[in-house]
């Protein structure tokens, strides 16, 4: 069997990423549209439309125009785009989110890809709110370190184009705390308060971090760091991509720092806990354009189309 994929966007930072992903797939068969025609309504829509699978790799209006053009029942969409992340008829491509998550992105047409913060952070806290360890009412902050090809072509250019002394430091972003994976962080973590997110752009390609504080205290009675480290392992004990450190992984750190791109080129994440008897960060780490974009793109697509959910990851 092979399936046909359009990527909309296919010159885009996770457009190629995509590309490169599916090359050597005997399953797939890549449409392509010629460079000149890239924003060619038509085209566009003759390509979406023969497509068993076509990826979003736009910005967000590009995406919903793109999805309004859809007349083919069988065309399943993958929105990398922030535009339809808790939109009701889209499913969230996050096969490890929680039970049926899989079945439903395999019976799913429309299905939304997770935003590269959002996925690290959900990735952590999902499971502990589901325990009841993290309250579901409890206001979370957390602060993202990331690499700038998570701006797309414009923010790789500003970077590379060098001669910037401010790029040079990390510059802390959405300082008007209205990031746009706020409400996908919060939709589908359960947290009932908006969480105070701080990103923060460093001057390398790719990778990020997301850290969680939290006070012991405001948890539930008696919950420790180690109850928090296990509740994560047990949970994704059977996940390929999500791997849970040792409590305060020691053998982890690189002289007492976390490495922000040690999960780089590949799909996984990595969630540590670090903590003493009253306090904890949760730490999650991916690549960006990895399990943060492309690579979470395509396992979307193995799980939707029902072959091995690792394929070419
Ligand atoms: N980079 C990342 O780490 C992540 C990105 N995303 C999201 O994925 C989407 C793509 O991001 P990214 O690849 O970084 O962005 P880029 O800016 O690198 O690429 C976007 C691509 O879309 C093309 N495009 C823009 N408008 C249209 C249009 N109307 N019709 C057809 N093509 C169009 C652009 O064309 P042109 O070549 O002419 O510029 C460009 O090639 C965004 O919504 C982004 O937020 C999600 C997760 C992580
Ligand atoms: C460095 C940088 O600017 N990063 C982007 C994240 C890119 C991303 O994941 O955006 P999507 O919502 O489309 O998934 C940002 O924080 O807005």
């Amino acid at each position: 069997m092979t399936y046909k994929v359009f990527v909309d966007g296919q010159e885009g930072t996770t457009g190629l990423r995509i590309h490169e992903v599916l090359a050597g797939r005997s399953d797939i068969e890549v449409l392509r549209i010629d460079s000149d025609k890239r924003k060619d309504s038509a085209e566009r829509a003759r390509l979406l439309n023969a497509a068993d699978v076509a990826f979003l790799c736009l910005p967000d209006a590009a995406s919903r125009e793109a999805a309004a053009m859809i007349d083919n029942p069988n065309t399943c969409l993958i929105d990398a785009s922030t535009a339809h992340r808790t939109v009701p008829g889209w499913t969230f491509g996050m096969p490890e989110l929680c039970a049926g998550q899989r079945e439903a992105i395999r019976a799913a047409k429309r299905i939304a890809n997770p935003g590269c913060h959002a996925s690290a952070f959900i990735l952590a806290l999902r499971p502990l709110v589901d325990a009841g360890l993290v309250p579901a009412g409890l206001p979370v902050s957390a602060t993202s370190l990331t690499g700038y090809s998570g701006g797309g072509k414009s923010m790789i250019a500003e970077f590379e184009a060098g001669g910037n002394a401010r790029l040079q430091s990390p510059r802390p972003y959405s300082l008007g705390l209205a990031h746009k994976h706020l409400p996908e962080m919060k939709a589908h973590t359960g947290l009932t308060t908006t969480p105070v997110f701080m990103p923060i752009v460093g001057n390398f390609y790719k990778g990020l971090a997301v850290s969680v504080p939290l006070h012991l205290s405001q948890l539930k009675a008696g919950t420790t760091a180690a109850m928090l480290q296990q509740c994560l392992a047990e949970r994704y004990a059977d996940e390929a991509f999500v791997h849970v450190l040792p409590l305060g992984d020691a053998a982890n750190l690189d002289g007492g720092f976390f490495d922000v791109q040690a999960c780089n080129d590949t799909n996984r994440v990595d969630i540590g806990v670090f903590g003493n008897d009253e306090q904890v960060v949760l730490i999650a780490r991916l690549d960006n354009l990895g399990k943060g974009a492309s690579g979470a793109a395509v396992q979307a697509m193995n799980v939707h189309l029902g072959v091995a959910e690792g394929l070419g990851l």
